[in-house]
């Protein structure tokens, strides 16, 4: 088995390199977990409450959960990932049951700044992409996909992301093996990392 944690900035494009790299594998050797999965679970609050939280500091990711899951796999274990709603910004009731694979890849803005999750990980990648860029991809991102307007997205990334990424996720990026350089579409990163998960699956 080989576990790989996959951290990065907001629109950073963790989850486009991890489809990326997943493409060409067979699809029954490999899981995808992703840290945003494991929000809290925020039902007890109102709507306006919860928009109120800072959903880019470690507390409001349910770190025990998802380090129980990913020990799970490693013995072998099938396990249950909670469903995230961006819109209502809490967990769902429903979950999805996943059977351990030869492949885990555990992909979040903070799993390389969590010690006890990161030590889980055979290989561990920062993908890097300037804050600009990333600004941009989230607004047209959050817009679309996760029911945000511009004010909100602003108002979020000068409150929440922007300062959080500076304490917590960039200086995560020390305990890489790898940095992807991510500002534009990275095939030639993609294919490196795809060989090195097949070269270890052999
Ligand atoms: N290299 C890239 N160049 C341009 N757009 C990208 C690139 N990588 C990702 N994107 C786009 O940016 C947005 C955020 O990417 P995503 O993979 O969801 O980032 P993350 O998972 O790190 O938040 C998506 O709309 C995606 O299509
Ligand atoms: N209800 C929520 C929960 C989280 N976010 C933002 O998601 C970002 C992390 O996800 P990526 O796919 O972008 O890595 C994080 O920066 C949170 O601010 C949100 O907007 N709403």
């Amino acid at each position: 088995m080989l576990i790989i944690g996959i951290a990065g900035g907001t629109g950073c494009g963790k989850t486009t390199v991890v489809k990326q790299i997943i493409e060409e594998l067979p699809k029954n050797e490999v899981v995808v977990i992703s840290q945003d999965s494991y929000y809290n679970d925020l039902s007890h609050l109102t709507k306006e409450e919860r928009s109120l939280v800072n959903f880019d500091h470690p507390n409001s990711i349910d770190f025990e959960l998802l380090i129980a899951h990913v020990n799970a796999l490693r013995n072998h274990e099938t396990i249950d990932i909670p469903v995230y709603s961006f819109v209502e910004e809490t967990r769902l009731a429903e979950t999805i049951t996943t059977a351990p694979k030869k492949v885990i890849i555990v992909e979040g803005i903070l799993v390389l700044g969590n010690p006890e999750l990161r030590k889980l990980f055979d290989m561990k990648i920062y993908v890097h992409a300037d804050s600009d860029e990333r600004l941009i991809r989230r607004l047209k991102r959050d817009m679309k996909e996760r029911g945000h307007d511009l004010e909100k997205v602003l108002h979020r990334y000068q409150t929440a992301v922007k300062p959080m990424h500076s304490q917590f996720i960039e200086p995560s990026k020390e305990f890489a093996d790898l940095i992807i350089p991510n500002n534009h579409y990275n095939t030639v990163a993609v294919d490196m990392v795809r060989t090195l998960i097949i070269e270890k699956l052999v």
